[in-house]
């Protein structure tokens, strides 16, 4: 399978950013920013706090928006006395269909390690959320040239006693750390080597059928003016954007990348 079989994911990570009246404000003006077409043509996704979830939920229901929303973490339990944490079954109530496991920035402040990870992978697909699986090194590594290996060793733990059935309802996301909110962007042949690393590695533990289904996307400092340089990759099937997707416009245009794209 190519990546033009792919269905392209754009998928914004709103971070602790926008409250509910804000979140309203830019589903609203995002659906209005693209047809129906580009928004079947490039599955477009929000991934807002928490507390906006509802808000956003209604604004889809209600206009029948061809958004999807997701949030950014989510418990590896189902329910108890687990204070301050948000389970699966909650999302799932709440409409959510993604979630972001691993994210860098949970790694870092939240000691997150690929058990936890993992943990979580397997608490997202039990409760029927797609996992958004974010892997990626820091400039350390990335300076020592070990970025593949660190990369697929997340991979390895963040899937661990994952079936191949199971492996190809998740999505990875390639996020090398210091490119993130820096504006220092990966080149789009650095974003390629990794994410065509990611699916080799997936072949090699799940098989060639699984790999090429798995979408993968890059992360970091992705904006409307670099998009298409980097959906020209073979391997990169979307994008997971931090910043950019806080405006509807810039936002919208990174999801009308076709348009720019000279495959
Ligand atoms: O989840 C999104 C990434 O952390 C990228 O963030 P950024 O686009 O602000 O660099």
């Amino acid at each position: 399978m190519s990546s033009t079989t792919r269905r392209p994911l754009m998928a914004g990570n709103w971070k602790m950013n926008l409250n509910h009246l804000e979140a309203n404000l830019l589903v609203q003006k995002l659906a209005a920013s693209l047809t129906e077409k580009q928004l079947t043509d490039v599955e477009t996704v929000v991934l807002p706090p928490f507390t906006d979830l509802r808000t956003v939920q209604t604004a889809v229901d209600g206009d029948k928006l061809l958004i999807g929303y997701g949030a950014q973490d989510l418990s590896p339990h189902a329910s108890g006395a687990y204070t301050g944490d948000i389970s699966g079954p909650l999302l799932a109530k709440l409409g959510c269909t993604y979630v972001v496991v691993g994210h860098s920035e949970r790694r870092a402040y939240h000691h997150e390690d690929d058990a936890l990870v993992n943990a979580k992978v397997k608490a997202a697909l039990t409760h029927g959320l797609t996992p958004i699986l974010c892997v990626g090194e820091g400039l350390d590594v990335r300076e020592q040239g070990g970025h593949v290996a660190h990369c697929s060793d997340q991979l390895d733990g963040g899937l661990a006693g994952l079936t191949p059935e199971q492996v190809r309802q998740v999505v990875v996301a390639y996020e090398p750390v210091w490119a993130i909110g820096t504006g220092k962007t990966a080149t789009p042949d650095d974003a390629q080597e990794v994410c065509g690393a990611v699916r080799e590695r997936l072949a090699a533990r799940f098989g060639q059928e699984t790999a090429d289904q798995v979408r993968v996307l890059y992360g970091g400092s992705v904006k409307a003016s670099n998009i298409a340089s980097i959906m020209g990759q073979a391997d990169v099937d979307g994008a997971l954007v931090g910043g950019a997707s806080l405006d509807a416009e810039e936002f919208a245009q990174i999801c009308r990348f076709p348009e720019h794209l000279a495959r």
